[in-house]
Formats: C-alpha cells, sequence, structure tokens
C-alpha cells in the first residue's frame, strides 16, 4: 500500500497514514489502502482491537485540497460520497477502533477520528473542521458526527469558525476520551487498547451496534434491540467464562466464541 502502512501486533493492529509531507492528506489513493488495510486487520482473527495514527506531526490535516481544483459539481458530489462511506464503514467495524491523535486532526482527519469508537490524543495536537475557510463544509459526516459527539452549540461554533482547538479543550467537550504527552500517547494508547483486547469480542460488537443504530431510531426499538441482544450474547461461551470466572474469583480469559 502507497500510502498507509499496517503492523500487526496480535491482538493489536496498527495502521499508520503514511504522506508525512502533505500532513497526511487524505486523496483517492489513501482512501483505498486505508480501506483494504481495515480490511485485513478485521479478517485477521488474531486481531481484537485497531489502532489508526498518522506518521510525521499530523494525524491527519483532512481531505486533500490539491484534488479539489479539478472537481465539478457533479465529482464533488462523488468524492464526498466516497469519503463519507469510508468514514460510516470504519465506524460500522465489527472491532473496536481507536483514532490515536498524534497531531493536526483536521477536515477529514477530525470526521476519520470521530468514526472510531475511541480517541486519545497528544496534549500537542490540535482539532478542527477548517472547510469553511476554503468556502466550503465538512462533507464526510463531520456535520452530523460532531453534534452527536458534543452537542449543537460548540458544533456550530466549530463548523462556522473553522477555528482549531487544542486538545485539552477537545477533552472538556467531550469530543477525545483521554489527553496525554506525545512522549505518553503510544504507550498510553496500547495500554487502553489492551484493555479493549481482553474484553469479550462479540459484547463489545454488539455494543457497538447497538449505540451506533440506537442514535438514530426511537428509544423503544433500541431498547427491544438491546433485549433481543441480549440472547445473542448469553448464547456465548465468553458470557459462561464471564459468569463462571466472577464466581470462581479469577480473571476471565474470553475467546471471541
Ligand atoms: C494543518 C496546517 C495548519 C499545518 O500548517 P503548517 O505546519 O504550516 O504546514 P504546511 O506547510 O501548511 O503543510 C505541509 C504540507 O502539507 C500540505 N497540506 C497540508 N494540509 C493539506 C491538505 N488538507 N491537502 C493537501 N495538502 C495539504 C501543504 O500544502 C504543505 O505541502 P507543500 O508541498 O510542502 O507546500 C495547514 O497545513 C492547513 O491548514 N492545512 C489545511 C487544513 C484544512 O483546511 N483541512 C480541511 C480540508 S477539506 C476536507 O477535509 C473536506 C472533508 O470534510
Amino acid at each position: 500500500m502507497e500510502t498507509v502502512q499496517l503492523k500487526k501486533e496480535p491482538p493489536l493492529g496498527w495502521i499508520y497514514l503514511n504522506r508525512p509531507d502533505k500532513l497526511n492528506a487524505i486523496n483517492e489513493q489513501l482512501m483505498k489502502d486505508l480501506r483494504q488495510a481495515v480490511d485485513e486487520l478485521v479478517a485477521d482473527d488474531q486481531i481484537r482491537v485497531i489502532i489508526i495514527t498518522g506518521q510525521g506531526k499530523a494525524f491527519s490535516a483532512g481531505a486533500d485540497i490539491s484534488q479539489f481544483k479539478t472537481l465539478n459539481g457533479l465529482t464533488a458530489w462523488e468524492f464526498a460520497k466516497k469519503g463519507r462511506e469510508l468514514m460510516d464503514y470504519i465506524e460500522n467495524l465489527p472491532k473496536p477502533t481507536i483514532a490515536m491523535i498524534n497531531g493536526y486532526a483536521l477536515g477529514g482527519g477530525l470526521e476519520l477520528a470521530m468514526a472510531c469508537d475511541i480517541r486519545i490524543a497528544a496534549e500537542e495536537a490540535q482539532v478542527g473542521l477548517p472547510e469553511i475557510t476554503l468556502g466550503i463544509y465538512p462533507g464526510f459526516g463531520g456535520t452530523q458526527r460532531l453534534i452527536r459527539l458534543i452537542g449543537k452549540g460548540k458544533a456550530m461554533e466549530m463548523m462556522m469558525t473553522g477555528d482549531r482547538i487544542p486538545a485539552r479543550e477537545a477533552e472538556r467537550l467531550g469530543l477525545v476520551n483521554k489527553v496525554v504527552p506525545l512522549t505518553e500517547l503510544e504507550k498510553e494508547t496500547r495500554n487502553f487498547a489492551i484493555k479493549l483486547a481482553e474484553k469479550p469480542p462479540v459484547a463489545l460488537k454488539l455494543i457497538k451496534l447497538l449505540v451506533n443504530q440506537g442514535l438514530d431510531i426511537p428509544i423503544l426499538a433500541g431498547l427491544n434491540m438491546e433485549s433481543l441482544g441480549w440472547g445473542v450474547v448469553f448464547s456465548t461461551e465468553d458470557a459462561k467464562e464471564g459468569v463462571n470466572a466472577f464466581f470462581e474469583k479469577r480473571k476471565p480469559n474470553f475467546k471471541g466464541s
């Protein structure tokens, strides 16, 4: 893959966006490579958690603006649809995902981070949706995901001003889960990811489905899905293991079945 690097460190799978000289700007090739990398990690049974990060000083500075000059109405629609569908795909992966935000996460870069389940950022990182300064607005799902993460008022401010905000402010808003010094970022992210990797995969997969779909459906439908899902989760070996481990006063060993 030209623009993405993959590292398998079971149970963790790492994806590095790899266009550091362009601050990991997202062009068509990177979208293709990212999809391929994600699919490879999902298909590997040894991988339980996927971490996405950037090489160099940025997580990603967003969609590749150099591609914009050749876009017309129709191709812009196609480009946005492609980017947005990739973010939807990542949001709905069956394994937990973490965005390790090592630097700038702007525009499509923040939209990618928002499609992940968890965001851990370096203190030095800055996030924002600066599309308005280009005369446009977020097109990879940002208008919808930001309001769901931080609420309408602050989301409006971020999108209307295009201002970048520091990681600590993003943490205060609930846009990132955890902020650590850059020197600690990889270690802290690994520790967090291992914690998730030790949890039962089927229950994690169902939590993702219930939370992601639950936001968009009437509460009664969501509550019914939750009850039905209990039937599925209770049929797993991991549920038996969890209950047995509780009574045997030991740490459970979840196998994913
Ligand atoms: C992120 C900024 C603030 C960093 O500024 P600075 O440190 O001064 O670094 P630069 O010299 O600007 O950037 C280095 C190099 O990367 C190129 N680049 C940066 N961002 C992009 C991008 N989004 N697309 C294409 N290329 C990019 C930049 O041109 C430089 O290349 P050279 O060949 O060395 O000149 C600053 O870079 C910045 O503000 N970037 C743009 C952020 C942005 O507007 N993002 C939104 C994009 S639209 C979008 O995402 C649509 C989807 O919703």
